[in-house]
């Protein structure tokens, strides 16, 4: 990428290129493809998620943050399947008018996820598009043959537990919007940040392999997903809201504003892990949590009934009712339950 617009190729052996340096099998990001070699005793786990400028995250978004949240997502579906990760490939539809500085900071943000993570990225496909930024990214991981978590596993009498707090994504989203005025600056902060970076549970899904009977990671609405994962198992869910881990600044904006439960059961960009154990896990599952240092909270159980459905109980007892459970790109009412 040398003087004015950005060129293609100079751009991949700028930005992608080193990102590829440390796996010989994606030849340097100079070939026709990439080449893994099958490892015995594992299966590959495969995995696509596409972000879009105005859907997923707002545009004016930092570009090194939009990098890291396309990693973070992609990555939370491989935790949810306990695999480990390994290797990224990017499409990439950047408008035409897209700026140098922009671009040397979204590859800065790939670099710094590809770092921290140990994955490397061995292709993809560099365009240019009349629409907003488009990003879809391929993530390859590996478990240990036939062992990789489903969301079908989940058995009647399971718990129901989750990862880390639940809303953050969301509250963090209206906060971004100004539609969260009362708590404090700090918490407003801690919010976006996880709307804009989230922290996907690459640690804790591999060591839930012997734990966890159902698994998925949350990224449309704890409702609607736990309803995916109830439907796979052929059983339904019943959660009490008290229970679901909310974080302190969740906690404070709900204080103030008990409406906000909504975005909180159906508001999604969580990317945490909702998985379904049996009740004799719950100790081993707690020193897991020490270990980690990450929560693992139970917030009820999947039994059978009506396949898929999820009831969500009030502290008063009562059912909350939840019209639609979850963020829909097409055909819901409105995009998200909130
Ligand atoms: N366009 C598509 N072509 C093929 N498979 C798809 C397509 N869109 C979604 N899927 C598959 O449908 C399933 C559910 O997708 P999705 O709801 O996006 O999962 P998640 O929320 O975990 O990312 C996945 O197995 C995914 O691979
Ligand atoms: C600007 C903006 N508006 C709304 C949302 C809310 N939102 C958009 S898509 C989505 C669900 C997750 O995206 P999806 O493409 O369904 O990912 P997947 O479930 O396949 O992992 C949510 C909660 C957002 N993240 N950003
Ligand atoms: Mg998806
Ligand atoms: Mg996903
Ligand atoms: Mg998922």
């Amino acid at each position: 990428m040398t003087g004015g617009a950005p060129d293609e190729f100079g751009l991949i052996a700028e930005l992608f290129a080193p990102l590829a340096a440390g796996f010989p099998g994606a030849l340097g990001l100079a070939d026709d493809a990439a080449f893994i070699a099958a490892e015995p005793g594992f299966d590959t786990v495969a995995t696509m998620d596409s972000m879009v400028a105005g859907v997923h995250f707002l545009p004016d978004d930092p570009p090194d943050l939009i990098a890291r949240k396309l990693i973070r997502v992609n990555l939370s579906d491989l935790a949810a399947k306990g695999a480990e990760p390994r290797f990224l490939m990017l499409s990439a539809a950047f408008p035409r008018d897209v700026g140098q500085d922009w671009l040397r900071a979204f590859g800065a943000g790939l670099a710094e996820d590809v770092r921290t993570f140990g994955i490397h990225l061995i292709g993809g496909d560099t365009v240019s598009t009349p629409g907003p930024l488009t990003l879809t990214l391929t993530a390859l991981g590996r478990v240990k043959a036939g062992r990789g978590l489903k969301r079908s596993g989940a058995k009647a009498g399971d718990t129901v537990w989750v990862s880390g707090s639940i809303g953050d994504g969301a509250l963090g989203l209206k906060a971004i919007r100004g539609l969260l005025t009362g708590i404090s600056a700090a918490y407003g902060e801690f919010l976006s940040g996880r709307y804009r970076l989230p922290h996907p549970r690459v640690s804790l899904g591999p060591r839930l392999l012997d734990l966890a009977h159902g698994a998925m990671d949350v990224s449309d609405g704890l409702v609607q997903d736990l309803g995916h994962l109830c439907r796979a198992s052929g059983l339904a869910a019943r959660i009490e809201a008290a229970r679901i881990p909310l974080s302190p600044a969740a906690a404070a904006a709900l204080e103030l504003d008990q409406s906000l439960l909504a975005s909180v059961l159906t508001g999604g960009d969580d990317y945490e892990l909702l998985f379904t154990a049996s009740a004799e896990a719950a100790e081993t599952l707690a020193d897991l949590s020490s270990q980690l240092g990450v929560a693992l909270t139970g917030i009820g159980r999947v039994e059978p009934g009506d396949t898929g459905k999820v009831t969500v109980i009030g502290a008063d007892g009562r059912e909350i009712p939840v019209v639609q459970g979850g963020w829909r790109h097409f055909g819901g009412g409105s995009q998200s339950g909130e």
